[in-house]
This record gives C-alpha cells, structure tokens and sequence, in this order.
C-alpha cells in the first residue's frame, strides 16, 4: 500500500516518535468506543429507563472522563507523529545539502539552481505530509475499524456482518483510484520542479533576456509551463475530488444499511436499544479512518513523488574515502609541499570528450605557477581538481607522494585561499562577506586587508561603513570592488596555497594596476596557481603550464617556452600585436 523501501528505512531511523504516536492514537480509539458505550448509556437511561440527573451523574462523570482522555491521547498522537516528522526532515535536510556539499560547485552548477532548491525546500516539506499524516493513517485504519467490530459482533453480529462486508470496499477503491493517482501526481510534482527551475532561470538572466528581446518569448514559456501545471494540478484534483466522493458514499451507504437494519430490528423487539444506539454511534467512525486514509493518500503522494528526486540526489553522493589517521596528523597541508599531477584524465558526466587528458605536472612550493590557454582548453578543470571539487577519471594528484584525496577534505581546503574570477558574494553586510573564512579575524588582520586591497577609501565613504548590506551577490558592488572583497578574502584566510583565476573583464587601467598590486602582495611567499590571461603575470610567473584542449602542450619558464616555439610564442606574438 505505497510504503516506499526508501521512505520506510528513513521511518525505522525516527521510529520512537512514530510508535508513541500509534500507541497513543490506538488508546484514543479505545477511548472512542468507551465514550460511545457511556453516550448509549446515558440517553437510553434517559429517554427508555427515565432516570434522573442524579442516577445519570455517574455516567456522564465516566463519559467525560473517556472524552478527555481521548482528547488528551489523540493531541499526544499528532504531537509525537509531528515530532518524528520534523526529526526526519532535518535529518533528510542535512542529508541533502551535505551530499550536494559533497558533490561540490560543477555538481550545482550543472543542475538548474531553480529545481535544486524546490527538492531542497518544498520536496523535503512535502513528506510532511507523507511521514506526519500518511504512516499513522495506515495503522489507523487497520487498527480502529477492526477494534470497533471486536465491539459491534458480540452484541449485534448482523451489524458487524455489514460492517466487515463493506469495509475493504474502501482500501479496493483506493488502490483502483490511487494507481491513476500515483501517476498523475508524479507528473504534477516534476512539472513544477521544471517550471521553478526555468522559472529562476529567466530570473537571473533578465538582463540578458531583455537585451536580446528575448523576455516576451520567455513569459510565453512561463505562461505556458504554468497552463501545464495547473492541468496537471487539475487532474490530480480531479481523482482525489472522485476518489472522496466514492469513499463517502461507500461510508454514507454502509452507515445507511445499518441504520435501516438496526431500526428494523428494534421495531421487532429483536435488539435492545441501548445496544443499538452503541453500534449506531460506532458505525461513522467505523469507515472514518478508512476516509481519511484515502484524503490522506492524496497529499502523501506528493512526498512520494518528491522522494524520488530526493534520493536521486541522495544516491550521487560520492563514496567516503578512505582517510588514513597519519595524514592528518603529519601535518601535510596544500601549499606545503610540492603538488604532482600524474597520468590525470578528467571526462565530465555526460560529456562524450575528457576536459583534460593524461596531465602529468608538478607545482612547487613557494613557486607560481601561471596556466594559460584557449577558451575550453581545461584551465578551470584543472584547478577544479586541485580544489577537489571534482575527482580526476584517471591518475593521480599528490602531495609531497601522498594522494591528495587521503586528506581529509575540510583540512585540504583550510590551506587554500581561492580567489575565482566571479567571486560570490551573499546577501549580508560587507564585513560579513569579508570575514566569511575567518569570522573571528581581528581588528587589524581585517584593517590590514582592507588596506592591501584598496578597500579601506571605499569602505570609509560608505555611510554605513563595513555594516553595509550589499545586495544579493554584491548587486551594489561593482565588479571590481566584488573582486577586491575576494581578495581581502584571502588575506584573512592567509592560507599557503593561493589559486587565483584572474580578472579578464577590466579595461580600466588604473583599477587593473590596483588589483594587479593587491594580487602579487596576497602572492608573496606562498605556493600560488594562477589562471593568467595578462602577459605581465605569465611572463612573471616561475613555470608556466600550457594547456591546449585538454592536453599539456607545454611547461616551463617564459624563457623556455619563448626558445620552444610554437603555441606560446604564437600566442604571445598576438597579444603583443594586439596590445601594440
Ligand atoms: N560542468 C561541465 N560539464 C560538461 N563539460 C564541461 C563542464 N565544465 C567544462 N566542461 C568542458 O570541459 C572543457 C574544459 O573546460 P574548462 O572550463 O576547464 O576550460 P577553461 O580552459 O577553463 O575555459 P575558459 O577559459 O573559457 O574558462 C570544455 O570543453 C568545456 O566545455
């Protein structure tokens, strides 16, 4: 009955809050049928035996007793069952964005953002519904129905004969209805995960978009993924709207048979009153959680249909390596020791060429190292890798002869300082943005940075000074100030290995000479890469790589590749002319 495998292991990992809410909720329904018995009681000595308040007192003492004690177990019952719920959706929660943690920034930048943060936020939201309402339903409607016919048969079997007769119409109709369902809401959940992935797409590309007249065309799309979701949205109203409406009358009818047969049966003498006012009591809450387990299949559904992206995330997460104790205590850090690029072939998933092939390079300690090449040649790949945002398909990158990837991840990345052409900055103050490797940095570290980047003038003509909010990614920066944040970034991590792609976009020669100056103070005595597209930092540089779609065409000193010939001194040449 739709208990996915999956969903059901991530049930057993949270069961207490889920057992205490059965247990409790199978108490209430016990209350239920003592309320019920004490209900008939009192209206039959009432109306048939003609007793006094007095004599009745005692009855309604016991009656409200059970309804408060029904009230109370059922409140304990929703209140557990919501506890589990919130438990499994942090744990899911963390699960997810630790495996797309894991699975780093060419993971996330490969999947549209916009549908990434529907299954983070709403799909884990939807198995509220499925774990919180869905699960104890289940057990309720098997629980409750067959307890109240334990109740019914002894007294009246004709009744119970009804009961259990029309009873598993209910679950029938649910699985010929649900199949349809199940199909339909999957449908509805992919579209709109589509739709707000597009949706944050055209977003961001705005600008873009409006430029090249593209923005009508766009909201044509929109409108158009909307009109799908809302048939689709239509549709699965549509069976759940059928699907109430066949529960209802199977319940209306059954509760109609009993009723007709019981008031048969007390015209001929055949059944006390009392016990006929019990069974008719009892008869709706009889096909009541068979009723609400069909509502409540239909807004488990959506869980389900979400858990299906959820675990399809889930299950890329990359396998743990093996982290030998040593290497974390040896003290190897990136920038300490010489890095060795041997044999590294790297493909993208679903990408048909490898982005670098059979690279084999060292990087010196203290040394920069400059990589250049055309467009697509494989620069980012390379110092993807050597971010260990990406794992190499072949060969090995190591550390002094150790493997990188025995080090733990957390302390590879505390030694480097990265500084990426289009830095991302967050929607808080500029201190924040600066401090965000090392938000307990002192006064001065941070004085400091500010001043080898030139920030310090900047800030200080700011009415809020370093309390300025910035806007999402830096909307009121400009492209260079967002690159000097990147940059006072870096000095306050102070790490001993610095990767740096530099800045391809300013024209202005001032502002490339300050950032050429903050560049190569931030480069003093550290082991630094850099993806240079300036002649000045490559001819600069202590050894040069030359990649060329995926392969090493060359490595040495400017020098050395100058005497080689070939694609560098032709590269070269024509920067120079275009310079000149
Ligand atoms: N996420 C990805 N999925 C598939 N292919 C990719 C991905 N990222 C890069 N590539 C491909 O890998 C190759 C190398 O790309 P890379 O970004 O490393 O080049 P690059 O030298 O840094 O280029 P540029 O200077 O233009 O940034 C290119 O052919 C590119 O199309």
């Amino acid at each position: 009955m739709n208990i996915d495998r999956r969903l059901f292991q991530l049930l057993k990992e949270e069961r207490v809050p889920f057992i205490v809410s059965i247990v409790a909720g199978s108490i209430a329904s016990v209350m239920l049928i003592a309320q019920a018995f004490w209900l008939s009681v009192i209206i039959d000595g009432a109306f048939m035996q003609k007793k006094g308040l007095g004599e009745l007192l005692p009855f309604i003492g016991f009656f409200s007793l059970f309804s408060a004690f029904r009230m109370f177990f059922n409140w304990a019952s929703h209140g557990e069952a919501n506890r589990g719920t919130v438990a499994i959706r942090n744990k899911l929660f963390t699960r997810l964005t630790g495996t797309v943690a894991a699975l780093g920034p060419v993971y996330a930048r490969s999947v549209q953002s916009g549908r990434l943060s529907t299954t983070l936020l709403k799909g884990v939201e939807a198995l509220d519904a499925y774990f919180g309402s869905y699960i104890p339903q289940i057990f309720f409607a098997l629980f409750t129905p067959l307890l109240i016919l334990a109740a019914v048969f002894p007294g009246d079997w004709l009744s119970g004969l009804i009961l259990l007769i029309s009873a598993p119409l209910i679950p029938l109709f649910m699985i010929l209805i649900g199949k349809s369902a199940s199909a339909m809401t999957e449908k509805q959940w992919k579209t709109m995960s589509r739709m707000s992935g597009h949706f944050l797409d055209v977003l961001q590309g705005l600008p873009t978009l409006k430029l090249f007249a593209q923005s009508k065309s766009q909201r044509d799309t929109i409108e158009e993924a909307g009109e799908t979701f809302r048939q689709a949205t239509m549709r699965v109203l549509k069976i759940a709207f059928l699907s109430s409406l066949t529960l209802e009358l199977v319940g209306t009818l059954g509760t109609a048979i009993i009723a007709v047969s019981i008031g048969l049966r007390l015209m001929g003498g055949q059944l006390a009153f009392q016990h006929a006012l019990f069974v008719l009591v009892l008869t709706p809450d009889f096909f009541l959680p068979l009723r609400q387990l069909g509502t409540k299949f239909h807004a488990g559904m959506e869980g389900v249909s979400a858990s299906k992206e959820i675990f399809a995330i889930l299950d890329q997460a990359p396998a743990p390596h093996s982290v030998r104790e040593k290497c974390s205590i040896n003290g190897t850090a990136a920038g300490k020791g010489t890095v060795t690029f041997t044999g590294v072939s790297c493909t993208y998933p679903g990408s048909a060429h490898p982005a670098l092939e059979r690279i084999t390079a060292d990087i010196p300690t203290g040394k920069t190292t400059a990589i250049i090449g055309p467009s697509g040649a494989g620069k980012s790949t390379l110092v993807n890798l050597l971010l260990r945002f990406q794992e190499p398909g072949e060969g090995s990158i190591t550390i002094d002869g150790l493997p990188i990837h025995d080090i733990p991840l957390a302390s590879w990345h505390e030694g480097i300082a990265w500084v990426p052409q289009h830095p991302t900055l967050f929607n808080t103050t500029l201190k924040e943005n600066i401090l965000l490797a090392s938000p307990y940095a002192s006064r001065e570290k941070l004085n400091d940075a500010l001043k080898q980047t030139g920030l310090s003038e900047f800030i200080a003509s700011l009415p809020e000074g370093l309390d300025t909010m910035i806007g999402e990614q830096g909307a009121r920066l400009s492209g260079g100030e967002a690159q000097r944040v990147a940059l006072a970034r870096a000095f306050i991590k102070n790490a001993p290995l610095l990767v740096l792609d530099e800045p391809t976009s300013h024209t202005d020669p001032e502002l490339e000479a300050a950032l050429r100056a903050s560049m190569a103070a931030l480069m003093k005595g550290r082991t630094t890469i850099i993806i240079a597209h300036r002649l000045e930092t490559i001819r600069s540089a202590d050894q040069i790589i030359v990649l060329n779609a995926g392969k090493l065409v060359r490595c040495g000193t400017h020098v050395e590749l100058l005497a080689a010939g070939g694609f560098y001194s032709d590269a070269l040449k024509l920067q120079q002319e275009k310079a000149a």
